[in-house]
């Protein structure tokens, strides 16, 4: 059997091995296989992938002028097949093709001249700035969301840099296209618009082998994982396999926003059929095309998953858990969190950003935190997790127990108010929350009854905070704080025009989904997002940084109090309880660094010695979308 030689950046060689068939198998080992191109020796290009360099095996011109196809396709019959990864491309026009490096028209006429770029590009060299300056423009002339969102797509796997570049920039106009409300279209469309695949596809047709196709994924250095089942996206319900587009959204913000490498982010999406007939029936489907896994099929499928995680990437990478169904959501959280660095976005993340809204506002609807009455629209994942976390802040200000705390904070499911004689029938994250009080069924009977002063909306049901549930807060308070959190806007329980207009002006108001602002009677209102996309890229830097070994309830406290802190006299003013997202990057290093602190405190962090300036030390370690230059 033969070998080819390679030779690794340190100057020792390496063996690439040849199968059977004389076939270059892939280069294996754990390394990064990270291309970086160091430029053109003698004929042959280099690509040196995990500190390790690998002789071009691209091919040499033909007889004819047509250059011998890459993968090998021509020589392959019905008999004898061939193995399209065989043979390692290091020319400029796959350098064309690498999202990860790929400057399009800004390569430099000296990194045209050293990568075999020259003919593969016209003449014009251009700015970055110049490049985002028209692909803003392309997109601005979209008329739909979807195709924004396609465009965006298409630039993420055309050219990383420019895609984060353009996020980054224009965080405003794009957060909407990228992540909700339209991400929850494109999960809607996903079979349809589907081009090319982004994430790790795991199904049950896996079983067994989870960590053999892990293994698939390209780059090794992993540090955070986002995971769905895709049971309950956004409040759209079961998309299954569709679901992708989350984990890949969330991820494009944790680089964006939190500025964690796009190469140390790993999207999921752990197919396990759906119980969606509409896509069951859709010929377009991408998912397994049965209905849902469940009981032990189920969790030996996800029990399967988490231990190749930590086989594959250490104890250290994060996992967020997004967007699973309640029903598995809280019991997998309790499994995996003792012995995982995770944590539920929907459950934790919310609550950390739904806390700090309401401590900020406190400076617009006055009092303190105790002082307030909390009425919950939804009592799922984000409803009791929101819940329990306010009722944790209270008792921690109050020193009283979460029981004296949690008196104050009441939650309505689809069958009512959450009171003690339903005690037996209730889910088990519910039971904290049933009270000794008369049965109610309606929000309207519970806003007159129980008057709250700050009303939550997390049922995943538009339109549910109706004219009369509106007025009937406003009654009671000078200045109501109403948050419509569910997802998408189409799923929103009041609009920020209704929750002006019905109010008569008087109400806070924050949503899940972005709205514009509001001329009413004269005067515009601004209402702030929110959104888990406040705290999760910045709560998961801080984790990443500090090397932390678990989630902490106190990190997720750290975070919130750092996002109040952040909200200024200037926001107010406009009665905004959040600060804007075009300073998002700031505001998650000060989150990070907020969170690794608590991690040091804590003493679960294992980055040591503790930086001395956690947040210089959060900015130092973010991406920036800038192109570096090419030797
Ligand atoms: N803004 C943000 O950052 C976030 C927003 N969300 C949004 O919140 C929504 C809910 O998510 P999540 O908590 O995970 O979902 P869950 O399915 O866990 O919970 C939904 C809850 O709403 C209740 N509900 C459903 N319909 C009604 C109704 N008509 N009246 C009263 N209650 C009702 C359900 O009742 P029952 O238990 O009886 O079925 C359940 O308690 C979604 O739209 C999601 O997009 C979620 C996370 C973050
Ligand atoms: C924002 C989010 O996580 C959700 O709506 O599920
Ligand atoms: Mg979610």
């Amino acid at each position: 059997m033969g070998n080819v030689f390679s030779i690794n950046c340190f100057g020792t060689s390496k063996k690439i091995s040849k199968d059977e068939n004389n076939n270059h198998s892939r280069v294996s080992g754990e390394e990064e296989e990270k291309k970086v191109i160091i430029g053109r020796k003698k004929k042959e290009s280099v690509v040196v992938r995990g500190g390790e360099s690998v002789l071009d095996l691209s091919p040499r011109s033909t007889v004819g002028g047509g250059g011998e196809e890459i993968y090998g396709e021509d020589c392959a019959t019905e008999d004898q097949l061939v193995t399209p990864w065989t043979f390692s491309v290091a020319s400029g026009y796959s350098l064309l093709r690498d999202p990860q490096y790929n400057k399009g028209l800004a390569f430099t006429e000296n990194e045209r001249d050293a990568h075999y770029l020259h003919g593969l590009l016209p003449p014009t060299v251009s700015s970055q700035e110049l490049q985002e300056k028209k692909l803003m423009n392309s997109i601005r002339q979209y008329e739909f969301p979807l195709q924004k969102y396609v465009a965006m797509m298409n630039l993420q796997e055309r050219n990383e840099r420019l895609f984060y570049k353009l996020l980054i920039d224009n965080v405003e106009e794009l957060l909407p296209i990228v992540y909700t409300p339209t991400v929850g279209e494109a999960c809607q469309k996903y079979g349809s618009i589907f081009q090319r695949p982004q994430g790790l596809y795991i199904s049950l047709k896996e079983k067994g082998e989870i960590l053999e196709v892990m293994k698939n994924w390209p780059h090794k250095s992993i540090q955070v994982i986002v995971v769905t089942d895709g049971e309950r996206i956004l409040g759209l319900g079961d998309l299954g396999c569709q679901g992708m587009g989350i984990p890949v959204g969330k991820l494009a913000l944790y680089t964006a926003l939190g500025g964690v490498s796009p190469s140390a982010c790993l999207p999921v999406t752990i197919d396990v059929g759906t119980n969606n007939q509409k896509l069951l029936n859709d010929e377009f489907y991408i998912g397994l095309k049965q209905k849902r896994a469940t009981g032990q099929e189920y969790y030996d499928l996800l029990h399967e998953f988490m231990s190749a995680v930590k086989q594959n990437y250490g104890e250290k990478v994060l996992i967020q858990f997004e967007d699973f169904a309640n029903h598995n959501a809280f019991e997998l959280l309790t499994k995996y969190s003792t012995n995982h660095l995770l944590f539920n976005d929907d459950i934790q993340g919310t609550a950390s950003v739904v806390l700090a809204g309401v401590v900020a506002a406190l400076k617009l609807i006055g009092g303190t935190l105790p002082d307030h009455t909390f009425l919950f629209l939804g009592a799922g994942e984000a409803g009791t997790g929101i819940a329990e976390l306010i009722a944790l802040e209270m008792s921690k200000q109050t020193k009283t127990s979460i029981e004296e705390s949690r008196k104050k904070i009441f939650l309505l499911d689809s069958k009512g108010l959450i009171v003690s004689s339903r005690k037996n029938s209730l889910q088990h994250f519910k039971k904290p929350w049933a009270h000794e009080h008369e049965p109610v069924n309606t929000l309207l009977e519970a806003v007159k009854i129980i008057k709250p002063t700050v009303l939550i909306g997390a049922s995943g049901v538009g339109k549910t905070f109706t004219k009369e549930v509106i007025e009937a807060i406003t009654s009671n308070n000078e200045k109501p704080f109403i948050l419509a959190l569910s997802n998408p806007t189409s799923q929103s329980e009041c609009t920020a025009e209704e929750a002006y207009q019905w109010s008569e002006g008087r109400a806070i108001f924050a949503s899940g989904s972005p709205f514009d602002p509001v001329e009413y009677n004269g005067k515009v209102y601004y209402s702030g997002q929110a959104n888990n996309a406040y705290i999760f890229p910045g709560f998961g830097l801080g984790l990443v940084i500090s090397g932390a070994t678990r989630v902490h309830d106190d990190m997720l406290l750290a975070a919130s109090e750092s996002l109040a802190k952040q909200v200024t006299d200037e926001n107010y003013a406009k009665g905004l309880t959040y600060p804007p997202f075009t300073d998002i990057r700031k505001i998650s290093a000060n989150i990070a660094a907020n969170v690794a602190a608590k991690a040091y405190e804590l003493g679960l962090a294992t980055r040591l010695p503790r930086p001395r300036n956690l947040v210089k030390y959060a900015e130092s370690c973010m991406y920036s979308p800038s192109y570096p230059n090419y030797r």
